[in-house]
C-alpha cells in the first residue's frame, strides 16, 4: 500500500491528510514480492496492524459518540437498582409476598392456604430474629477474640525485645504490621471506595434484564440454527402478549427453569414454572407467536403442559431438521422382529428410532387423506411379518392394492367395497373373540397362571398363543356399514378392551376419526393413538385422547402435503407425545420395497399355516408317549429324584417338556398310575412302578379295556396340557368369492363361514373337525 499527499501545509493552512491506496491480499503480496520472506512478513504485519487500528478507532469513535446515551442509561440503571433494593427490602421487612398469598387465600375462601401463609409469616419472623441473634453473637465473639489478640500482642511488644522473640512470633508481628499499614493506607479512600462499590452494585442490580444478549442471537454463529438458551426462551415468552407474564417479567421477575434448556436429540428441551396467573395452555395457544419469537416454524416449536398446569414443557427442534424424511427403514435389507419388542416405525423429534409397541397395545391411526396412514399401517404389518411366529390378518374396506405385496404372508386378506368384505371382517372379529376366550383358558391351565401371553408362551407351538395382528384400513367404512356396522363395533370394542393380554392386536386406520365413524369406546380404549395432519381439535382429540389439544399436543399444526409422513403419536413411549417422522416403504409408481421384505419374511416363517400358501399336507402328529419317555430317562436306575426326571425329560424333548413344572410332572405320573414316593426326604420315581404301569398298559391294549388310572381310555391324554383349539392357524385361509382378491384363490363360501356349521373355513383358526391331536 502506498500513501500519497502526506500532511501538506499549504501556507500555514492545515490540509486534511489524504490516504490513497489499495488493500492488497496476503497472497497477492506473496506472489508479487515473493522473493524475500522478511519483506513479506513486514508487508503482512503492516496490513494486519492497519486492520486492527481501523477496528480500534471505529470502536472508540462509536463509544465516544454514545457516551451521553450510556451515561443516561447507567443513571437509569442506578436509579432502578436502588428502587429494586428498596422493593426487596420492603418485601423482606413486611413479608409482603406471604401477606399477598394470605390475602389471595382469604379472597378465594381457602382457609387452609390462608392459615398456612400466616403460619409461614410467624415462623419466618421467628427464624429471622434467631438468625440475626446468631450473626450478632458471632460478630461480637469474633471482635472480642481479635481485640484480645491485639492487646496481647501490644503488651508483649512493650515488654519484650523483638530480636529476642522466636521466629514464628516475629512473623506474626510482621503480618500485623503489614495489615495495619494496608488498613491505614486504604482508610482515607474507604468512603469513596465504598460509595463507588455501592454505585456499581446498584447499577448491576438495575441492569437491563431483558434476556437474549446480542452475541447469543448473532446470525453468524455457527450453531445459530440450533442454539436456544433460557434467555432466548424468556425473551420469546416475554413477547407473547400474555398480560400476567408481561407484568411479571417487566417487574424484574425471573422465570424458574425446572429443567434448564438442554440439547435433546435434534432440538432443545426446557421446562419452565410459569408465574401466577399464567398456564401452559395460554402459552400453547400462542404457539405461532412463540415459534416466530424463537425463529422457528410452528411445527418446530412444541409448548405443552407438564405435570401441572403451571409447568410448561417446551421442546424446540433445530431449524429444518423435521423437514428431512426419516431415511431407510432399519429392517429394509435384513433383520427380524420380535413383536413383543415392537416394530421400528419412525424417528422421534429427538432423532431416535421409535419402536411401535404391538403386543398389549391396540392402535388407532388417522388423519386427512393422503398423509401416510396406510403407509404406517403397512410398515407395522411388514414389521410384524418379520416375526416368524406372528399371524397376520388384513381387511381393507376400499378398493386399494396397498397391502397386495403382503398377501403371501397374510393368513386372511380381504379388500374391496362390497358387503362380503364387511361380513368377512365381522367374521374375523368373531373368530378372534372366541380365540381370545380359548387363550384365556389356555393361560389358566399354565402353571403359575400367567396373567398374559409372554414370548416364552407364544413360542410354544402346542399352546397356540402366538401373536395375531389384525389390521383394518379405512375402518370407518366397517363401523358405518348399514348391516354389519353395529356388530363390528360391539366385537371390536370387546377385543380392544380384553384382547391385549392374549397376544391379539388390533390396528385400525381411518380418514375420518369422528364420533359417528369410530365408536367412542374404541377411541377411549386404544393404547396408541396416531394423528397425521388433522383438520380440527375434534379429530385431534378423537385420535390422541380428550384434552390433548388443550394441552398443546396438536396434529392440527401438521401441514397437509408438506408434513406428509409426519405424525403425532401418543402411547408409543413414556413421553406424553412423540412427533414421529415415519419410515416410508413405497409400493407405488413401479417402486416396490415391500415385496423383497415379504419374501424374506416367508423364508423365516415358523409354520406354513401362518402364510397364505396352499395347505401343507397334514403330517399325522404322533402323540408323545410320556410313559415311554419317563421309562427311557430312568432306565437302569432303581429310583430317580422327580426333579432329575423332569430335567432329563426337558433334555429329551424340549418342545414337549419345557413348559412342564414339577407339579405338571406329578400330575402326569398320577395320571399314568405311578405314585411318586419319598426316599431320603426327596420325591423319587421308582423304575419298578414305571415298569408296572407299562405292563398294565400293554395288558389293557391287549383288550382288557381298563385304563391305568381307572378313568377309561387313555388315548386322548397323550399330550399335556392340551389347548382347546389347534395352536396354529388352519390351512384353509383364503376362501373368497367377492371383493377384490389378490392372493391365491380357493373356492369356498363368501363369508368364510360354512352356513350351519359354526366352524371356520375361511380363517386361520381351525374348524372343530380340524382340532389337533391335543384336543380332547
Ligand atoms: N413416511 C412417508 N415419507 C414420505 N412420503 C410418504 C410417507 N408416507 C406417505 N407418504 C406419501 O404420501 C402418499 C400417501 O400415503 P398413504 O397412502 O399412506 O396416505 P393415506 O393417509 O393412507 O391416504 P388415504 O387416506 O388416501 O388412504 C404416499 O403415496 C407417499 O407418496
Amino acid at each position: 500500500m502506498t500513501s500519497q499527499g502526506d500532511l501538506a501545509d499549504g501556507g500555514g493552512e492545515l490540509v486534511r491528510q489524504v490516504l490513497d491506496g489499495e488493500f492488497v491480499s496476503e497472497s497477492k503480496t506473496v506472489t508479487t514480492q515473493g522473493k524475500s520472506p522478511l519483506k513479506i512478513k513486514a508487508a503482512v504485519r503492516s496490513v494486519v496492524d492497519l486492520d486492527v487500528m481501523i477496528r480500534v478507532r471505529s470502536v472508540i469513535t462509536y463509544r465516544a459518540r454514545n457516551v451521553p446515551r450510556d451515561v443516561v442509561r447507567l443513571l437509569w440503571f442506578l436509579t432502578r437498582g436502588s428502587g429494586r433494593w428498596i422493593a426487596k427490602g420492603w418485601r423482606w421487612a413486611s413479608y409482603s409476598d406471604l401477606r399477598a398469598d394470605a390475602r389471595a387465600a382469604r379472597l378465594s375462601g381457602d382457609v387452609q392456604a390462608r392459615r398456612t401463609a400466616q403460619e409461614l409469616i410467624r415462623s419466618d419472623a421467628k427464624a429471622r430474629w434467631a438468625k440475626l441473634g446468631i450473626f450478632l453473637r458471632r460478630v461480637l465473639v469474633g471482635a472480642a477474640a481479635v481485640t484480645t489478640l491485639l492487646v496481647l500482642l501490644a503488651l508483649m511488644d512493650a515488654v519484650l525485645d523483638r530480636s529476642a522473640m522466636p521466629g514464628w512470633l516475629r512473623a506474626v508481628y510482621s503480618i500485623r504490621d503489614a495489615l495495619t499499614a494496608a488498613v491505614s493506607a486504604v482508610l482515607p479512600w474507604f468512603p469513596s471506595l465504598a460509595v463507588a462499590g455501592v454505585v456499581v452494585a446498584a447499577v448491576w442490580e438495575g441492569r437491563d434484564r431483558t434476556p437474549g444478549a446480542g452475541w447469543l442471537t448473532r446470525p453468524d454463529r455457527h450453531d445459530s440454527d440450533s442454539w436456544v438458551d433460557e434467555r432466548m426462551i424468556t425473551r420469546a415468552l416475554a413477547h407473547l402478549g400474555i398480560a400476567p407474564l408481561n407484568s411479571f417479567l417487566k417487574g424484574g421477575g425471573e422465570l424458574v427453569y425446572t429443567v434448564a434448556a438442554r440439547k435433546d436429540g435434534d432440538g432443545t428441551q426446557a421446562q419452565i414454572r410459569l408465574p401466577l396467573g399464567v398456564t401452559a395452555e395460554m402459552v400453547s395457544d400462542r404457539r405461532k407467536v412463540l415459534a416466530a419469537n424463537l425463529g422457528r416454524a410452528s411445527l418446530e416449536t412444541w409448548p405443552t403442559t407438564g405435570e401441572e398446569d403451571g409447568l410448561l414443557d417446551l421442546w424446540i427442534a433445530d431449524k429444518g431438521t423435521l423437514s428431512g424424511g426419516a431415511g431407510d427403514w432399519p429392517l429394509l435389507r435384513d433383520g427380524t422382529v420380535d413383536v413383543f419388542e415392537g416394530v421400528p416405525f419412525g424417528l422421534t423429534q429427538r432423532g431416535l428410532v421409535v419402536n411401535a409397541p404391538l403386543i398389549g397395545s391396540n392402535w388407532l391411526i388417522g388423519g386427512r387423506p393422503g398423509q401416510g396412514k396406510t403407509n404406517l399401517l403397512r410398515v407395522l404389518m411388514v414389521g410384524a411379518a418379520l416375526d416368524p411366529t406372528a399371524e397376520l390378518w388384513v381387511f381393507v374396506m376400499g378398493e386399494s392394492p396397498d397391502f397386495d405385496p403382503l398377501a403371501p404372508r397374510l393368513s386372511r386378506y380381504r379388500m374391496g367395497m362390497d358387503d362380503s368384505v364387511a361380513a368377512d371382517a365381522v367374521g374375523a372379529l368373531e373368530d378372534l373373540l372366541s380365540e381370545m376366550e380359548r387363550r384365556g383358558r389356555a393361560l389358566g391351565e399354565q402353571s403359575g397362571r400367567p396373567p398374559k401371553v409372554s414370548r416364552r408362551l407364544a413360542d410354544n407351538p402346542r399352546l397356540g398363543l402366538h401373536p395375531i395382528v389384525l389390521s383394518i384400513d379405512e375402518c370407518h367404512e366397517l363401523f358405518q356399514h348399514p348391516k354389519h356396522g353395529k356388530r363390528a363395533e360391539e366385537l371390536a370394542v370387546k377385543l380392544i378392551k380384553r384382547g391385549r393380554k392374549y397376544g391379539i392386536v388390533v390396528l385400525l386406520a381411518t380418514q375420518s376419526p369422528t364420533k359417528d365413524s369410530i365408536p367412542k369406546e374404541i377411541t377411549r380404549n386404544v393404547a396408541c393413538g396416531v394423528a397425521f395432519a388433522v383438520a380440527d381439535h375434534i379429530a385431534n382429540d378423537g385420535l390422541l385422547g380428550s384434552g390433548k389439544y388443550r394441552s398443546g399436543v396438536r396434529a392440527t399444526e401438521l401441514r397437509m402435503h408438506t408434513d406428509r409422513g409426519t405424525c403425532v403419536a401418543v402411547g408409543v413411549t413414556h413421553n406424553s407425545f412423540e412427533l414421529v417422522r415415519t419410515f416410508y416403504l413405497p409400493f407405488e409408481d413401479g417402486i416396490d420395497e415391500v415385496t423383497p421384505v415379504i419374501a424374506r419374511a416367508m423364508s423365516d416363517v415358523a409354520s406354513p399355516r401362518l402364510t397364505a400358501g396352499p395347505a401343507p399336507k397334514e403330517v399325522e402328529a404322533t402323540p408323545v408317549d410320556h410313559l415311554h419317555d419317563i421309562r427311557s430317562v430312568i432306565e437302569g436306575e432303581s429310583r430317580v429324584r422327580t426333579q432329575t426326571v423332569l430335567a432329563r425329560l426337558v433334555a429329551l424333548n424340549p418342545d414337549e417338556y419345557e413348559p412342564w413344572t414339577a407339579r405338571d410332572l406329578r400330575a402326569a405320573l398320577v395320571g399314568l398310575g405311578i405314585r411318586p414316593r419319598k426316599s431320603d426326604g426327596a420325591m423319587v420315581v421308582r423304575f419298578e412302578d414305571v415298569a408296572d404301569a407299562i405292563a398294565r398298559r400293554s395288558h389293557d391294549d391287549a383288550g382288557c379295556g381298563t385304563s391305568v388310572d381307572g378313568r377309561g381310555e387313555t388315548g386322548s391324554q397323550g399330550s399335556f396340557p392340551a389347548p382347546s383349539l389347534d395352536p396354529l392357524p388352519s390351512a384353509e385361509q383364503r376362501k373368497r368369492l367377492s371383493g377384490r382378491q389378490t392372493g391365491p384363490l380357493v373356492s369356498g363360501p363368501a363369508t368364510g363361514r360354512v352356513p350351519g356349521s359354526g366352524g371356520l373355513v375361511g380363517g386361520s383358526l381351525p374348524t372343530e373337525g380340524e382340532a389337533g391331536p391335543h384336543d380332547d
